[in-house]
C-alpha cells in the first residue's frame, strides 16, 4: 500500500517554533512520509519555513482549514498554491459557493496546482459535540452529507475520520481522497481525539493519508515511532 512515490504518512508538525519541528524533520525521508503544517507553526513561522522543508525534499500539506467568505477564501487556496504545496484545505461547511470558487481559483494553475481539500467534521468531535451546534444527526451522517456536498463541488477529497471511510468509498468512488487525522497506534494516547483509528485499521478501511502528530512528535524516540508505523503499512 506504501509506495516511493506516493507515501501515506504526514506527519503534523504541532511545534511552537521553527526550531524543533526542523530538529525532527532533518531526521525524516521524505520517501516515507509527507509533512503537515498547521495553524500554530504557520502562524510562527510562515511561508518561509514551508520553502525550507520543500526545499528538504517534502511535499507539505498546509492545513489552515481555510473558513471565510468565497472571495476570502479563494484568494487563500490561491496563495497557497503560489507557495506550491502539494495540499491545502477549507472547511466542507463553508458550503457550495465558496468550494466551487476555491476549486475555480486553482484551476488557472494547472497540472501544478494542490490537491484540494475540505474538513468535514473534526476527528475531535462526537455525536454530543455536533449535537452542542445544532447538528443532530450523526457524525457519519453528517460527514458523509458534507463529502457529498465537497465531491459535486468538483474538489478532490475530504478530511474525515477513518471511521467513515468505507462508507464514503462506498458513496464517493475510491479515487476521491479521505485524509484521515485521529490515528492512534494501540499503545498511543488518544488525546483529544474521539473518532480514532490504528494505522493499518485506517488503511484497511479506505484511507488514502494517515495524518498522524502526536504519536510521532511526542514520542520518546519519534523517529522509532515513525518508523515502527511505517513497518507496519508498508506489510500491507
Ligand atoms: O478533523 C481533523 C482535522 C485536522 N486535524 C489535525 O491533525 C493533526 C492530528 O494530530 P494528533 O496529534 O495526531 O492528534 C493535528 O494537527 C490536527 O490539527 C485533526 O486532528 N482532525
Amino acid at each position: 500500500m506504501q509506495t516511493k512515490n506516493d507515501p501515506k504518512i504526514l506527519v503534523a508538525l504541532d511545534f511552537p517554533s521553527e526550531n524543533p519541528a526542523l530538529a525532527l524533520v532533518d531526521q525524516l525521508d521524505p520517501a516515507k512520509c509527507r509533512l503537515k503544517v498547521g495553524k500554530e507553526l504557520f502562524t510562527r513561522s510562515g511561508p518561509s519555513l514551508v520553502r525550507g522543508l520543500q526545499d528538504r525534499g517534502f511535499d507539505v500539506f498546509l492545513d489552515l482549514k481555510f473558513h471565510d467568505i468565497p472571495n476570502t477564501t479563494s484568494a487563500a487556496v490561491a496563495a497557497a498554491a503560489d507557495l506550491g504545496v502539494w495540499m491545502v484545505n477549507v472547511h466542507a461547511s463553508g458550503g457550495e459557493n465558496m468550494m466551487v470558487a476555491c476549486r475555480e481559483r486553482l484551476e488557472a494553475f494547472g497540472a501544478d496546482r494542490p490537491l484540494l481539500i475540505a474538513v468535514t467534521v473534526l476527528t475531535s468531535m462526537s455525536a454530543d459535540d455536533l449535537a452542542g451546534i445544532g447538528i443532530t444527526e450523526s457524525p457519519e451522517a453528517h460527514v458523509s452529507r458534507l463529502a457529498t456536498l465537497t465531491k459535486n463541488c468538483g474538489l478532490d477529497g475530504v478530511v474525515c475520520s477513518a471511521q467513515e471511510a468505507p462508507k464514503l468509498k462506498a458513496e464517493q468512488g475510491t479515487d476521491f481522497k479521505l485524509i484521515t487525522p485521529g490515528i492512534r497506534p494501540l499503545s498511543a494516547a488518544k488525546g483529544d481525539q474521539q473518532r480514532i483509528m490504528t494505522p493499518t485499521d485506517a488503511l484497511k478501511a479506505g484511507s488514502d493519508y494517515l495524518v498522524i502528530g502526536r504519536p510521532i512528535t511526542q514520542a520518546s524516540d519519534p523517529l522509532a515511532a515513525l518508523e515502527a508505523i511505517h513497518s507496519e503499512i508498508v506489510a500491507l
